[in-house]
This record gives structure tokens, sequence and C-alpha cells, in this order.
């Protein structure tokens, strides 16, 4: 079935819809597993997509969320805002509200955002804000306007979250090196999984970890990483083993600084739309024991996101 976007909003051409009735994980998330990496989109009437965003996606709501959270049996999520809505965060802040208790947010904020807003989103749920790197996604942001907001942000006790690809991480070294709070990074830094996951490209985004304790790391997103597959299609038990190697190191390495996320609904993926059911069933590949899984997917986002329940 093909989704649709609602409001005055055509999908970008060639868009990819999120799945329909995933597949039941046949790995059981440990009880209090949370989902700390998803989005959701509009819906666009309700919410209208960013005039300066890169991508107009098909409408994936709050209400969809939740069904899918209850479905593969998470019980909370973190929801991280899109690109698509820019520094608008009212879709993100309506659905972590409407979530009772069962949603944090990460917001997008510009210099302009004021202390009463910071404050608004804090009792909303938000407990970070995230700086976005990748250049087909988001217009360049000055880095002493990041600064700014990181030190904004420090002051709630929040978390910055960066998104950049492996290549810009040798320039972004010193900033991110500078950020005053927990550094958490979506998608391992998104490595070239082509690469030897002990050649040097991977191994400075082992050393950005080893080297600053406060830097942790999202070991999702094998649909955007793996080049040979194969894909969470169909019942596949063994998806994406490409990326494997590499997320498996992090979550060896730093155990304690790991989260996962199914990144549902999956902005921009042009090869195939994964069933996020199968999604689930990749996690025991990268974290092989039920200590590192609970880590994973229960204590290290419940100390980053709820640690007032520690
Ligand atoms: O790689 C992407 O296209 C992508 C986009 C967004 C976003 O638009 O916010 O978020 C993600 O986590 C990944």
């Amino acid at each position: 079935m093909s989704r649709t976007t609602s409001g005055d909003f055509q999908k970008t051409s060639g868009w990819l819809d999120w799945f329909d009735g995933p597949a039941k994980p046949r790995f059981q998330l440990p009880a209090g597993a949370v989902d700390a990496h998803c989005h959701v989109f509009g819906p666009g009437a309700e919410f209208p997509y960013a005039p300066e965003r890169k991508y107009t996606p098909c409408d994936a709501s709050k209400a969809q969320l939740f069904a899918l959270r209850d479905h593969l049996g998470f019980a909370r999520n973190v929801i991280v805002q899109a690109t698509c809505h820019g520094a608008d965060n009212r879709a993100m802040l309506d659905a972590c509200v409407a979530s009772g208790g069962k949603a944090r947010g990460v917001a997008t904020v510009r210099r302009s955002v004021t202390d009463a807003e910071l404050l608004a989103m804090h009792a909303a749920g938000v407990r970070g804000v995230r700086f976005n790197f990748v250049k087909r996604l988001v217009d360049f942001t000055p880095k002493d306007e990041l600064m700014e907001i990181a030190g904004r942000i420090a002051q709630l006790g929040w978390h910055v979250v960066i998104y950049f690809e492996a290549v810009d991480l040798p320039e972004l070294w010193d900033f991110f090196t500078a950020l005053p709070t927990t550094v958490v990074v979506d998608h391992m830094g998104r490595p070239d999984v082509s690469k030897p996951v002990d050649g040097p490209e991977f191994e400075l985004f082992l050393r950005f970890m080893r080297e600053h304790s406060n830097v942790w790391s999202k070991v999702s997103c094998p649909e955007r990483l793996s080049v040979t597959g194969p894909k969470a299609l169909e019942g596949e038990q063994a998806a994406y083993r490409d990326v494997v190697p590499f997320a498996q190191r992090v979550v060896q390495a730093f155990p304690d600084r790991v989260l996962w996320g199914t990144d549902w609904p999956h902005p921009n993926l042009k090869d195939h739309m994964p069933d996020d059911g199968l999604l689930v069933d990749f996690i025991p590949h990268i974290a092989p024991t039920a200590e590192l899984q609970h880590k994973l997917l229960v204590a290290n986002p419940m100390r980053l996101y709820w640690p007032e329940e520690q």
C-alpha cells in the first residue's frame, strides 16, 4: 500500500514508504527495552514540513509509532527530531507528550531559542539536541552557534546528538571533543563497511570513543550502512552481515555507552525498506549475551533519558 503525505505536500520522487505489517521479532527484547532512535513525520496537514527541508516524506504519525513500539515489544521510544521538520519541534513534542511518559525527545534548536522554550521542551520530555553535519540533509550552521547552544543545554543536563559521515570526522574532531556534554553519535558515525573494520577510518572512530569517555554511539542503521546485505526482508535471520563486525566491535569495547534504535520510519532509504521485526532480530548478532543486550537496550538508554528512574 502506498502511503500518503497530507496537507499541501508531495513526497519526494522515489520515496520509499515504511514497511507495512512487520514480522513479530524472534528475538525476545528484554523487559523495559527502549527504541532509542526513531522519528515521527507530520502528519503534514497537522505539523507542516519545514520550508528548508531537503526531502518530503510520507506521513508517519505518533499513533503509528506507538503501534510499532507495542508490536515489536519495546517499552519506550526516544523520538529524534527529523530534518524534514527543521527546527520546528511540534510534531516530536506532541508525540512525546501523547506517549504518557513512554517517550523522550531530542530536538533541533537555533540560537534564537529562548530559555522559556527550552524549559517547555524539557517538561515535554526533551533531553538532548541534535547537530547534523550530513550535507545532503541540512544547510550549514556555524560552529560557534552550535557551541553556544551546547553550553545552554548543558545547564539543563541535556546531551548533544551528532550525525556525520565517517570521512568528515577528522575535520570535526576538535569541535566534537570540545563539546561540554555527553555526546551521542548517530549510526556509528556512518562507517564505510566495505573498508576493513580494523582499518584507519574505523580506528579513528574507535579512538574518538576510547579517548573521550563522554562519547556514546548508536549502533543502529545496518540497513543504511550495509553494502552487500542480505536485506531484512522475507524472514531473513542473518541480515546486513557486513555491518555486524563494526557494530559488534563498538558494543564489546564500550558496552556502557551504546544505544540501539530502529530508525523507523527510515528516511531516505533508496534501495529497500526493511521489515522492522527482522531489524530487531539483528540485535543478538551485535550484542550476543544477555548482559550486553540489557545494557544496550535497557540500562544505557534509561541512564541517559530516564535518570530519575535509576
Ligand atoms: O540518513 C538519513 O537520511 C537520515 C535522516 C534523518 C533525518 O532526516 O533526520 O535522520 C536519520 O537518522 C537518518
